[in-house]
């Protein structure tokens, strides 16, 4: 059942979520961040509870959650505050102000606003705020409902801080009286300086108030589904297409699907490294989109479905001529729509794939929407989507009716992009128009194009963030399913977002055993507020389909992940050990899998940030790749080689490092990245540093399992971990893979001069005796004097895996360390 969506309540609840973050005082939540490390009594008063499996109830549970998510605002105000190195002020000019419902609405002239966008937090002050001068007295936050031109439409709220949200007191604050005073003059001029949207946490903070009207409220709390289906409830699939997804599925990818068919309400699919999470969410795609009841009940009796008779060609363009009109004449696709026609969006070029075919008999077509938590993580579905297809109720493989909403699409899947799309239909129009103005029609605005476009599609791709925009609620019917990939990577209120409307049946798809999604806040974080909805449900003992087969790594590379992490359980696909043998492995040191222990490197951290660096480990490393690219040239390529490490100053030392050597930037020749830009990526070879090396101190962050799991598993033939032994096995998860690595034989302790580690005879010492077969390389082929780097050398093309832009959830920058 759709849940009757209530704005009045989402108004209701925003309203609250702006009037205490409006009221707080900016300068008092500077001071407090300074201090907060120190400030335990503080999370007391605040009345923050750390995150539980399971819930009483609605207030049980928002009284977890809403106090952590204010933390995290409070956070995002204060990274803010630092992102803005140049505090740009803008000013304008009062010309209309008036009070409703607790707040002031205020209409603000200027000549110029910059990037300042609606749901931007401001910061409102008769004064600049500059450190040399007085501390200011009259300022204030607002909200940006509304920009125009030259007028911004700003939401105030004057009345008092709350800053305590599980008691809901407001105190009297002089800093909001004094702006309270002068905000309804006209003509006087204010400066407003950005400080942060609150586009998507606003959204989560709706989706989480939501909870209570959620049909699934309960087994939310719960993590437990009461109610257990029937064989009478199960979805069933065409013989052909059940053959179909039999043979291309491993048997716990066929768990997954099958578990999706019973209708169960949520179902959890975890996907270690490589194991085809992907692969199970297209097979996932073509059942629910063609299953249909196993049976249906009639008047108290159960019977089969009656098919309807099958139309030919010519009716089925008309039908869909009637459906999507504007695909008619103008369209510049109709040149390529196929003979039997065009059901759907689809890309132009490059797709040799024929759009759906309708049959009659299909009744129960469902509406499905997937969802994210990044662009990126997003469009990587699209993309597979868009060059395999998924398969119909007859296993012919086709492009359902498919569109990508939301910023930052990839531009090898705009063709579905909403925007695109929106261009399309208008350029359809135009060509009706006249017709249209004939009859008195008028051209129909933006929003109810996209809204057609929403309806029309079977399947709708969003962020999880964007799924909460005004587009997806003035939908005129829900989605029936929401497959929720990188579920894992969501705190929960986020991933309730595209569940706020209401739906049947829910997929969590992700890894919990991989990075969990960024919080800011250290408060939130200690409190559990990064603890996925997944996790959570896992914890609290809720089934879970784990996908075993992995297919990118190595057995050498999977055997220790494996172990640690998901209790043995890994096997390789056919056959992984042929395809990810490498000619380079007839030396030892070149992996599959090698520590090495730079005994001598020494850690250092930059001052004034949270980050580490490893010189002596940035060199070793730098000579390694030397090595292997002067003697494997193919590897010369970011598509196939990544340094890694924890911290985000380690990796800027190694790009200026590499620039410095070689002489040309690494980008095209080297993916070098951190582990958090890294999650659900692969290269052939992975060098991976650790930086932390001290006998005293922890390790910091790197000792996060969830970290070291990702930086072990992203390389296909060979992960080269770089570390100190000394300061790693002090974490129980390191001494394990240095152990491990001990029993292999791949250990290798390495002292300086590193480059007599890649000399002749010391490569010989470390050659195998059973050698890898060469693909490539015989084994004298190695160019012995070729270690003079010889770039630059052809640059590879981009590649699908580059990283384009959004990073979300990406880049950990290690200032949350220790
Ligand atoms: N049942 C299968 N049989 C053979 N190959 C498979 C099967 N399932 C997946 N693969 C292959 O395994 C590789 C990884 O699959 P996919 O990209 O779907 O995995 P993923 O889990 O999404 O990856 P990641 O870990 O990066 O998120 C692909 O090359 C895919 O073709």
């Amino acid at each position: 059942m759709a849940i009757d969506r209530n704005l009045i309540e989402e108004e209701g609840c925003l309203h609250r979520f702006y009037k205490i973050v409006l009221g707080w005082d900016y300068i008092r939540l500077l001071k407090e961040s300074s201090k907060q490390s120190k400030n335990t009594a503080n999370e007391t008063d605040l009345g923050l509870k750390q995150v539980k499996d399971t819930y009483k109830d609605v207030d049980d549970y928002l009284a977890t959650f809403e106090p952590l998510l204010f933390e995290e605002v409070k956070a995002q105000i204060i990274q803010g505050k630092d992102e803005d190195e140049e505090t740009e002020w803008k000013m304008g000019i009062v010309v209309q102000c008036h009070e409703t419902d607790g707040f002031h609405l205020l209409e603000l002239f200027g000549e110029e606003w910059g990037s300042v966008s609606q749901n931007d937090l401001l910061l409102l002050s008769k004064e600049k705020f500059e450190d040399d001068k007085k501390r200011p007295t009259t300022y204030a936050f607002a909200l940006v409902e509304h920009r125009l031109h030259d007028k911004l439409r700003l939401r105030l709220h004057l009345d008092g801080e709350i800053k305590r949200v599980n008691t809901n007191e407001a105190t009297t604050s002089k800093t909001l009286l004094k702006v309270r005073s002068r905000i309804t003059e006209q003509k006087i001029s204010w400066y407003i300086m950005k400080i942060c949207s609150l586009s998507t946490i606003a959204r989560e903070y709706v989706a989480m108030r939501s909870i209570s009207f959620l049909p699934y409220k309960d087994l939310i709390l719960k993590a437990a589904d009461s109610i257990h289906n029937s064989e009478d409830q199960a979805w069933k699939i065409s013989k052909p297409l059940m053959e179909y997804i039999q043979t291309n599925h491993n048997p716990t990818q066929l768990e997954a699907i099958r578990a999706g068919l019973s209708r169960r309400k949520f179902v959890l699919i975890q996907g270690p490294p490589g194991t085809g999470k992907t692969q199970t969410i297209l097979g996932l795609l073509s059942a629910i989109l063609h299953a249909t009841p196993a049976r249906i009940h009639t008047k108290g009796k159960i019977s089969d479905i009656k098919h309807g008779p099958d139309l030919d060609i010519e009716q089925k363009k008309i039908q869909w001529a009637k459906a999507s009109p504007w695909l008619t004449g103008i369209n510049p696709r109709d040149a390529k729509m196929p003979k039997d026609g065009d059901d759907g969006f689809f890309p132009t070029t490059g797709n040799e794939l024929k759009p759906e075919v309708v049959n009659s008999s299909r009744k129960y077509r469902v509406r499905v929407l997937v969802c994210a938590p990044s662009n990126s993580a997003l469009d990587e579905i699209v993309l597979r989507l868009l060059s395999t297809g998924i398969r119909d109720e007859n296993d012919r493989s086709y492009t359902p009716k498919i569109v990508r909403i939301g910023l930052k699409a990839h531009h090898s899947i705009q063709a579905v992009s909403m925007d695109y799309l929106v261009e399309q239909k208008l350029a359809g129009m135009d060509f009706q128009t006249a017709d249209k103005q004939k009859q008195g029609g008028g051209a129909r605005d933006k929003d109810t194009i996209r809204a057609s476009i929403m309806d029309e599609s079977a399947i709708v791709f969003s962020t999880l963030s964007f799924s909460g925009s005004s587009l997806f609620t003035k939908l005129a019917r829900s989605f029936d399913i929401v497959v929720i990939d990188e579920a894992a990577q969501a705190v929960e209120p986020a991933t309730l977002v595209p569940l706020a409307s209401g739906c049947k049946q829910v997929f969590l798809v992700g890894d919990p055993v991989q990075l969990p999604a960024t919080v800011i806040s250290p408060v939130a974080e200690k409190f559990g507020y990064s603890m996925s909805l997944f996790k959570r449900f896992q914890k609290a003992g809720y089934p879970v389909q784990m996908l075993k087969t992995q297919y990118r790594m190595h057995p050498e590379i999977r055997s220790f992940p494996s172990k640690e992490f998901y209790d043995g359980e890994l096997e390789d696909g056919l056959d992984v050990k042929d395809r990810t043998k490498r000619v380079w492995h007839k030396y030892r040191c070149f992996g599959p899998f090698c520590f090495f222990d730079i005994h001598e490197g020494k850690e250092t951290q930059p001052s004034g940030s949270g980050s580490w660096e490893n010189v002596d480990e940035v060199d070793f490393v730098l000579l390694m790749y030397q090595k292997l690219v002067s003697s494997y040239p193919e590897l010369k390529s970011s598509s196939r080689l990544a340094i890694i490490s924890p911290y985000s100053y380690q990796v800027k030392l190694f790009r200026a490092k590499f620039k410095e050597n070689f002489g040309v930037d690494s980008e095209k020749v080297v993916d070098i990245n951190t582990v958090d830009g890294f999650q659900g990526r692969e290269k052939d070879v992975a060098i991976f540093s650790c930086v932390r090396a001290n006998k005293e101190r922890g390790i910091g962050f790197v000792a996060d399992y969830r970290r070291m799991n990702v930086g072990i598993t992203r390389a296909r033939a060979s992960i080269l971990v770089v570390g100190s032994v000394d300061a790693l096995r002090k974490d129980v998860h390191w001494k394990n893979l240095i152990t491990s690595a001990e029993e292999r034989n791949c250990l290798f302790k390495v002292s300086k001069p590193y480059v007599d580690f890649f000399s002749d005879k010391s490569l010989a010492s470390m050659a195998v005796e059973e050698a890898a077969a060469p693909d490539r390389l015989g084994p004298d082929d190695m160019d012995h004097d070729a270690l003079g780097y010889d770039l630059p050398m052809e640059a590879d093309q981009p590649l699908p895996d580059d990283d384009y832009g959004d990073d979300v959830g990406g880049g950990d920058d290690g200032i949350m360390d220790d």
